[in-house]
């Protein structure tokens, strides 16, 4: 299908809306993003090919969505990894947190460990930075970002490839960091225009009034369906 493009400020602003006057909680949005990424691995890096998914989390709610998709990857019979170096407080990420360690998932730590876990992964999954990211990317980010563009494993990026400006894309220390996959949420943002790769929407959560107010397209999902893929737009 084709789409339209949200400013990340709109983007923003959006999602205040879905949580205030649209009657969602942060943890029903964040539950659902999370699902429609690991539907979107699913459907490009089956586990049969690709068990081994190494979670790359970051501070914020990106690192949430990539949280959640941990989750059901574990349960879609992958075994995630998950490296959360910058871990949010309260009640939504303790729960996250507890939730992937009773279901025996394991987290990395820095430096050697995540660097080593980076090459025995069959895919890496990547939840760093989304909308709010102001480059540029700081440590411990920043190497593991750097080791992203060069590394020859499938990476699937949640919302936005980890690092590019939202409005302009790849530009300088990122250039080179080319995802395989992106999974837009709500609505691609303006760098997805500079996105080559295979395109999917997610976050089922926007209705027929919310996308026509803020001018946006509404998924034609199929069935039971979380993602939808996105025909390339130039
Ligand atoms: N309606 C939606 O579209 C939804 C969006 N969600 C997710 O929420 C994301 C936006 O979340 P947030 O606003 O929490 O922000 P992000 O997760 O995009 O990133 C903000 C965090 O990154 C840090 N950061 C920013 N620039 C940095 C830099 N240069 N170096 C190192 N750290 C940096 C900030 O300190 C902050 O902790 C979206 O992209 C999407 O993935 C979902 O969780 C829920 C539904
Ligand atoms: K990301």
């Amino acid at each position: 299908m084709s789409y339209k493009i949200l400013a990340s400020t709109a983007a923003a602003a959006l999602d205040k809306e879905l949580m205030s006057t649209g009657g969602f909680s942060i943890f029903q949005l964040m539950e659902l993003a999370g699902l429609s990424v690991a539907q979107a691995v699913y459907k490009c890096y089956p586990p049969e090919t690709h068990p081994k998914v190494l979670v790359l989390a970051g501070p914020g709610n990106n690192g949430g969505d990539g949280l959640v998709a941990a989750r059901h990857l574990k349960l879609f019979g992958y075994n995630p990894k998950v490296y959360y170096p910058k871990k949010s407080k309260g009640e939504l990420f303790d729960g996250l947190q507890t939730q992937l360690k009773s279901f025996g998932v394991e987290f990395v730590g820095d430096g050697d460990e995540i660097r080593l876990e980076m090459q025995k992964t069959d895919q890496i999954l990547d939840a760093l930075f989304g909308f709010s990211f102001h480059p540029p990317i700081r440590a411990p980010f920043n190497e593991i970002v750097a080791i992203m563009s060069t590394t020859d494993k499938p990476v699937v990026s949640v919302d936005i490839p980890s690092g590019w400006d939202v409005d302009e894309g790849p530009t300088g220390e990122v250039e080179n960091f080319l995802p395989e996959v992106l999974v837009s949420l709500t609505a691609p943002k303006p760098c997805a225009k500079l996105f080559k790769g295979r395109h999917f929407l997610g976050g089922r959560f926007v209705s027929d009034e919310l996308a026509k107010k803020w001018d946006i397209s509404i998924g034609k999902y199929e069935g039971v369906d979380q993602v939808v893929e996105l025909e390339r737009q130039t």
